[in-house]
C-alpha cells in the first residue's frame, strides 16, 4: 500500500481584476480579498518524516504572490484598460507575464492555475520529490476554483 502525507499553507492577498470578456458586473475593475491555499505532497515518504519545512515554504510563496499580485491589480493582454495602468503600479498581467502567458483573463479558474504553478515551482526547488496536488484560490466567500494534480 502506497501512503502519502500531505501538508498545506495559506496565504492572502488583496488584488483587483476585471473579466471584460465574461460581461456584467465582471467589466468592472473591482477587488478582492483572495486566499491561496496549497497542499503539497510527499510521496511514500516515511511516516515520520517532516514532508517539507512550513516556513521555507511560506516564505517563498508569500514572497511571490507580495511581489506579483498584493495590493496590485490582475489584467488580461487585451484589456483595453491594460495601457492606462500598465505603468500606474502593480499589474500582473494574464496572457503575458510567466507563468500565466497561456491564461488570457485573470478568472479565479486561471488565477488557481497560476499560482498552482507557482507554487509547484517553489516546491520543487525545496525538493524535487514533492508534488502540488491540491490547490484551491477563494476571491469571495462563496467564490472559489481548485486544481487538483495527480
Ligand atoms: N467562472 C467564473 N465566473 C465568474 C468569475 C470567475 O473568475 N470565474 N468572476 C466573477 C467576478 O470576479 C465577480 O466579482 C464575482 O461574481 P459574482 O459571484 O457573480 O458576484 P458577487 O461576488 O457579488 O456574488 P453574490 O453571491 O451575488 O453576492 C464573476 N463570475
Amino acid at each position: 500500500m502506497t501512503q502519502q502525507t500531505s501538508v498545506q499553507v495559506r496565504h492572502n492577498f488583496e488584488t483587483a481584476h476585471r473579466l471584460p470578456e465574461l460581461g456584467g458586473k465582471c467589466v468592472n475593475l473591482h477587488g478582492h480579498s483572495w486566499w491561496l491555499e496549497a497542499t503539497v505532497t510527499a510521496v511514500a515518504g516515511d511516516p515520520g518524516e517532516v514532508v517539507c519545512e512550513f516556513g521555507a515554504l511560506k516564505i517563498a510563496l508569500r514572497e511571490w504572490v507580495d511581489v506579483h499580485l498584493d495590493h496590485g491589480a490582475m489584467l488580461g493582454i487585451a484589456d483595453p484598460l491594460l495601457p492606462t495602468l500598465a505603468d500606474a503600479g502593480r499589474v500582473f498581467v494574464f496572457g503575458k507575464d510567466e507563468p500565466a502567458a497561456d491564461l488570457p483573463w485573470p478568472t479565479v479558474e486561471a488565477t488557481a492555475h497560476l499560482l498552482t504553478r507557482v507554487t509547484t515551482a517553489i516546491a520543487s526547488d525545496l525538493d524535487p520529490r514533492l508534488t502540488v496536488t491540491h490547490v484551491r484560490v477563494t476571491e469571495t466567500h462563496v467564490n472559489a476554483a481548485e486544481v487538483h494534480t495527480t
